[in-house]
C-alpha cells in the first residue's frame, strides 16, 4: 500500500489504470466533409436574401448587404433551406411569428443526416467498420433535442449501442476545436479508443428577415454564415500494418477566454430561433489578444514566437478576423491560404469550418506553409470569446 495524503493507492489499481491509457499521442486518422445541395453565389446573395425575405422594397439595406458581401472574400455558400421551404414556412421569415418549433422540427432530421454524410466519408477513409467507433462527440448550434442528434447519427451510421456519446450544444464557432480537444483526451485516456467527432450546422436556425439600418448584426450574419458538416476520426496507438493512417498528431490542446469579452459574441435561443450577434469589437478583441493567448498556450511547449515556423489552421470567422490574425502574428501570406480558401468556397460554417481548413491543408500536401518540423496550430474562435489552441504535427502521410 502507498499512502497519498488521506488517499490509499493500491499498486494493483495503479496497474489497471495504467493499462487503460494509450501509449502514443492521439492522432487525426481521417477527415470527411459535406454540404447541402443548395448553392448561392455571394455576388447574388443580396438579391436572393431580400427576395426570399420579401424585403425587396428596402433598397438601401439591400445595397448595404451587397457591399458587405462584396468585401467578405466569400465566393459562394451552401444552404439546406430552399425557396420552397421558406414559402411553406412564412414564420421563418416573418419576425412577428414564433418559429422555433418549425426550425427545431426541420433540424431533428436534417442535422443528423448532414452529419452522417460527412461521417460516412471520414469512416470510408479510415477503413475500419462502424462498430469499431468507441466514442462519438457531436457539436451543433442547430437544435436542442433529447435525445440529441448524436443518438440519431449513431443509428444512421450503424455504430455499436455501447458507443459512448457526448453532445456539445451551442458552443458556437469554436465547437470543432473544442470537440477535437475532448477527443484527444478521450483517445489518450482510453487504450484502443476510436473517437468520431462530427460538427454539423444549418443556418436555418438563425435565418431572419432584415430589420432596419440599426440592425447591422443581422446583415453581417446573413452575409457570412453557411451550412456544412465535418467529421474526424481520432485515435492513438495505430498498429504497424493496420489500415489506419495518422494524418496529424495532436501534440497539445488548451482553451482560454479573452478577458472581458463575454458580450462580444453572444447568442440566445428564443421563439424566433437562434439570435447570434458578433459585435463589431470582436475583430479588435481577437486582434489585440490572440498573440498573448498563443504565447500562454505555446511557451510551455517551447514553441512561442517565430510564428512563421508553424502551419496554421485558423477559424475563418470573417475576412477581417483573418486579416487581423495575419497582421498581428506577422504571418507570411501563404500561412492563412487554407483558411482563406475555405472562407471563399463555403463562408463561415461555424464549428465545422476549422476542420474543413485542416482537410484543405492535408489535401494540398504540405504546400500550405507546413515547415520542416511539421508543427502547426489549429486555432478555434468562438463565443466567450473562446480561443482554442491545438498544436498539431503533420505526419506527411497524406
Ligand atoms: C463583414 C466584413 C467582411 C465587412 O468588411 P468591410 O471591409 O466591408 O467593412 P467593415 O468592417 O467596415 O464593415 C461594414 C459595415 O458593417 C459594420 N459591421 C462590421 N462588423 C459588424 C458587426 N459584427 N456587427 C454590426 N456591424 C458590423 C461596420 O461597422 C460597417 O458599418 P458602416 O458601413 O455603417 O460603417 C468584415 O467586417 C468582417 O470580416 N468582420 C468580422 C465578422 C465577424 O465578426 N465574424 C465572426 C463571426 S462569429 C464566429 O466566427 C465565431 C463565433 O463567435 O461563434
Amino acid at each position: 500500500m502507498v499512502l497519498l495524503g488521506n488517499l490509499t493507492a493500491s499498486p494493483a489499481a495503479a496497474v489497471i489504470r495504467q493499462a487503460q491509457r494509450a501509449d502514443g499521442p492521439a492522432s487525426v486518422l481521417a477527415i470527411g466533409t459535406a454540404n447541402p445541395a443548395n448553392c448561392v453565389l455571394q455576388q447574388e446573395y443580396a438579391d436572393y436574401y431580400f427576395r426570399v425575405t420579401n424585403a425587396e422594397h428596402d433598397t438601401k439595406l439591400k445595397s448595404k448587404l451587397h457591399r458587405i458581401c462584396k468585401s467578405s472574400a466569400i465566393k459562394k455558400r451552401y444552404f439546406y433551406h430552399t425557396d420552397e421551404m421558406l414559402r411553406d414556412h412564412p414564420e421563418l421569415i416573418d419576425r412577428t411569428l414564433p418559429s422555433l418549433d418549425t426550425r427545431m422540427g426541420i433540424a431533428t432530421t436534417a442535422v443528423p443526416e448532414l452529419a452522417a454524410a460527412a461521417a460516412t466519408k471520414a469512416m470510408a477513409e479510415w477503413g475500419r467498420p462502424a462498430t469499431d467507433v468507441t466514442h462519438l462527440i457531436v457539436g451543433t448550434y442547430c437544435g436542442a433535442h433529447m435525445p440529441g442528434a448524436d443518438v440519431r447519427l449513431a443509428s444512421l451510421l450503424g455504430l455499436a449501442p455501447s458507443v459512448r456519446r457526448t453532445m456539445l450544444y451551442l458552443n458556437g464557432c469554436n465547437s470543432g476545436a473544442t470537440a477535437l480537444r475532448v477527443a484527444k483526451d478521450i483517445a489518450e485516456n482510453n487504450r484502443g479508443a476510436r473517437v468520431l467527432v462530427v460538427c454539423a450546422e444549418l443556418t436555418l436556425i438563425l435565418l431572419r428577415a432584415p430589420e432596419d439600418e440599426a440592425d447591422k448584426a443581422t446583415l453581417i450574419m446573413q452575409a457570412l454564415f453557411g451550412d456544412g458538416a465535418a467529421a474526424v476520426i481520432v485515435g492513438a496507438d495505430v498498429n504497424r500494418g493496420s489500415v489506419e493512417c495518422p494524418l496529424f498528431e495532436m501534440v497539445a490542446a488548451s482553451q482560454a477566454v479573452i478577458p472581458e469579452s463575454e458580450r462580444a459574441a453572444a447568442g440566445r435561443l428564443g421563439e424566433d430561433g437562434l439570435l447570434f450577434r458578433p459585435a463589431v469589437e470582436m475583430t479588435t478583441l481577437i486582434r489585440e489578444n490572440v498573440e498573448q493567448c498563443l504565447v500562454e498556450a505555446l511557451a510551455p511547449l517551447g514553441l512561442s514566437g517565430g510564428w512563421n515556423r508553424l502551419f496554421w489552421a485558423v477559424h475563418p470567422g470573417g475576412r477581417a478576423i483573418l486579416d487581423g490574425v495575419e497582421a498581428v502574428l506577422r504571418l507570411d501570406s501563404e500561412k492563412l491560404a487554407a483558411s482563406r480558401h475555405v472562407l471563399s468556397e463555403y463562408g463561415n460554417m461555424s464549428g465545422p469550418t476549422v476542420i474543413f481548413v485542416l482537410d484543405e491543408i492535408r489535401r494540398r500536401r504540405g504546400e500550405l506553409g507546413v515547415g520542416r518540423d511539421g508543427l502547426g496550430v489549429l486555432l478555434g474562435l468562438g463565443p466567450g470569446i473562446s480561443v482554442e489552441t491545438i498544436v498539431l504535427h503533420a505526419t506527411g502521410n497524406y
